[in-house]
């Protein structure tokens, strides 16, 4: 008999972005890009543009686990991912259903604050995943201040980055991955440590622009395609990596503030120069 669910699957539980930027919107278009076919639970729905997020209002509880129900009644998720939790409720909900349903792989994108300032997480949001969903990650993906929300101190140099991620990993992630987009280097670091101990770091020139609106979505978009195609966490890494700094280079002109990424551009580097 032919297995109905033999495409990849993969899921995002996230927010919505109306701008389309960032949140499950960006999700889905790197998924679309990665060659897997995208599902979503939605978890809070933003009025958002370019410019900033104008409003945003959470999905009852109730609603997102006939989310989960509905996917695990008739998908085969290969791997899942999490964004936008906009609140303590909201992440025990995301917990209890991923604690019942076996989605493959999970990665936990601890979104905290939007690059134009709003709080998407609130404080005690922050607390739920930290003493809680963590402990689900396969790994977990911080920028700068989300990794020092995270651990309570500042990180102040490279190495410190990877001891944070020790610390990270102490609090139950099995891999790290901790995202140096933000400030002005010229390079632009990412350190990454693994369940097996070993950690590297990802090292790209800084792309000097404002449209990085979706970047942590699309990496980890990215990874959680790839580990649905089976790659191990590595290569996974490594790939989303590789699709983000093409989708940040090959800039495309939407909005007056903080630009969406290109999500064509990995696999058509080059085309967009004249758009
Ligand atoms: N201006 C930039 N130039 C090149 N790479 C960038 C730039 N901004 C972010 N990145 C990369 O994009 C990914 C997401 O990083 P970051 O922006 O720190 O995450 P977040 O969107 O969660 O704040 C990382 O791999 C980071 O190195
Ligand atoms: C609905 C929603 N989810 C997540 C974000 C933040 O996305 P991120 O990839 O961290 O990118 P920036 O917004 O920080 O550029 C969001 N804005 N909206």
């Amino acid at each position: 008999m032919n297995d109905v669910n033999s495409f990849p699957q993969a899921l995002t539980i996230a927010g919505t972005d109306s701008g389309g930027g960032a949140g499950i919107m960006a999700d889905m278009k790197t998924m679309q890009e990665c060659g897997v076919f995208s599902t979503a639970v939605v978890v809070a729905v933003t009025a958002q543009n370019t410019i900033g997020v104008q409003n945003f209002q959470a999905i009852s509880p109730k609603l997102i686990s006939e989310q989960f129900a509905s996917l695990n009644d008739d998908f085969k998720i290969k791997a899942c991912k999490t964004g936008m939790l906009a609140d303590a409720e909201h992440v025990e909900v995301v917990y209890d259903n991923l604690k019942k349903y076996d989605f493959g792989p999970f990665v936990l994108d601890p979104v905290m604050i939007a690059k134009g300032g709003s709080q998407l997480l609130s404080d005690e949001g922050i607390d739920a995943i930290k003493n809680k969903l963590i402990k689900l990650a396969t790994l977990v993906t911080p920028n700068m201040p989300e990794a020092e929300r995270l651990i309570g101190s500042k990180i102040e140099s490279q190495s410190g980055m990877l001891v944070a991620a020790k610390k990270i990993q102490d609090l139950g992630a099995k891999n790290v991955l901790i995202k140096g987009g933000h400030g002005d280097s010229e390079m632009v670091r990412d350190v990454v440590l693994l369940e097996n101990g070993e950690s590297f770091k990802m090292s790209s020139k800084r792309v000097h622009t404002i449209r990085t609106h979706g970047t942590g979505d699309t990496i980890s978009s990215a990874i959680v395609s790839r580990l649905a195609l089976g790659d191990d966490m590595k290569s996974a890494i490594l790939y989303g990596k590789d699709f983000v700094e093409a989708a940040i280079k090959n800039t495309i002109q939407v909005g007056h503030g903080h630009g969406p990424l290109n999500h064509w551009a990995y696999n058509a580097e080059g085309a967009f120069d004249e758009i």
